[in-house]
């Protein structure tokens, strides 16, 4: 007899409405609001949306990794160690804060909106304190899996149908962007340990083999019910989401704002290395950036 290939089903539903974050800019928050805490390795997913007079002006980041992921308009960033680029529509920005990076985070003034999500994984011990590092890709540097006409899966993260992503996971994490038209059925493995869920960004999706309906700005938590896979499928509306999963670190996790370590005792070690510039905040010292 054949065994129908158990899918991962959606444990939560929620519906993220605009809050205001930084200067001027609106956010949705997914992952990170009261009802989506605990989703080890993940700390935050906001879907950002900042006019030509909001941003993320000069700001630290510690413990962490912050992965930036441009949906619309065009948004610059620059750091203290004078690192700084723009990126538009469909570009990745992958920064391991590690032991400290200070920047800024606008967008291009001449856009009129600047749309995308940033998602915080956070890192585990052993690499909370490493030399920060970016992995920059252009939209065309970003492999896609087509496993049909009609469903295009970019590979940010991971793997997809075969095709892996070149990015480098401190922490194993797998980010896919889907776009499905409708009419369309795609099963996407994923390691059963890893904690995973859907954000959707536009139309509708049904997940799981109860077909639950996933609409516009809600995240779909997915169970750990020891499948492999999770099914989606679309019917007489297309679809955009991603889906991103990771392998929970299971270490304590003590936050303050953008410092992220596993205990209070690092945390105040952190505000003092950022208050007197030392142990990777060297650079902050009279930094200012100009972008913001
Ligand atoms: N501590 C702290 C406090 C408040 C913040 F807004 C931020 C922060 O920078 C961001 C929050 N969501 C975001 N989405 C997109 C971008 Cl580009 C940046 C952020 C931050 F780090
Ligand atoms: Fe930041």
């Amino acid at each position: 007899s054949t065994v129908a290939s158990l899918s991962r089903s959606i444990t939560k539903s929620i519906l993220s409405k605009e809050q205001s974050e930084g200067v001027g800019a609106r956010v949705r928050r997914s992952i990170g609001r009261p009802e989506l805490r605990n989703h080890d390795p993940f700390l935050m997913l906001d879907e950002f949306s900042v006019d030509k007079n909001g941003g993320f002006p000069d700001h630290p980041h510690r413990g962490f990794e912050t992965v930036t992921y441009m949906l619309e308009g065009q948004f610059q960033h620059e750091d203290f160690a004078g690192h700084k680029g723009t990126i538009g529509p469909g570009d990745l920005q992958w920064m391991t804060a590690g032991r400290g990076i200070v920047h800024s985070e606008m967008p291009v003034k001449s856009q009129t909106r600047a749309h995308g999500l940033q998602l915080w994984i956070n890192l585990p011990k052993e690499h909370k304190m490493c030399e920060p590092q970016y992995q920059e890709l252009l939209d065309g540097q970003i492999p896609r899996a087509t496993p049909e006409e009609g469903v295009v899966i970019k590979v940010i993260a991971g793997e997809s149908h075969g095709v892996k992503s070149q990015v480098y996971t401190r922490t194993p994490t797998m980010y896919l962007d889907f776009k499905v038209d409708k009419n369309k059925t795609v099963t996407q493995t994923i390691p059963s340990t890893y904690t995973g869920f859907i954000y959707m960004l536009k139309g509708t999706a049904f997940i799981g083999d109860k077909e639950f309906e996933g609409k516009a700005h809600h995240t779909l938590t997915l169970s750990e019910n020891g499948a492999t896979t999770v099914k989606i499928q679309t019917k007489d509306e297309d679809a955009h989401f991603v889906l991103i999963a990771g392998e929970p670190l299971k270490e304590p996790i003590v936050q303050h704002g953008p410092f992220v370590m596993n205990s209070s005792e690092e945390i105040y070690d952190t505000f003092v290395d950022y208050q007197n510039n030392k142990n990777g905040f060297e650079r902050a010292r009279n930094w200012r950036s100009t972008i913001a």
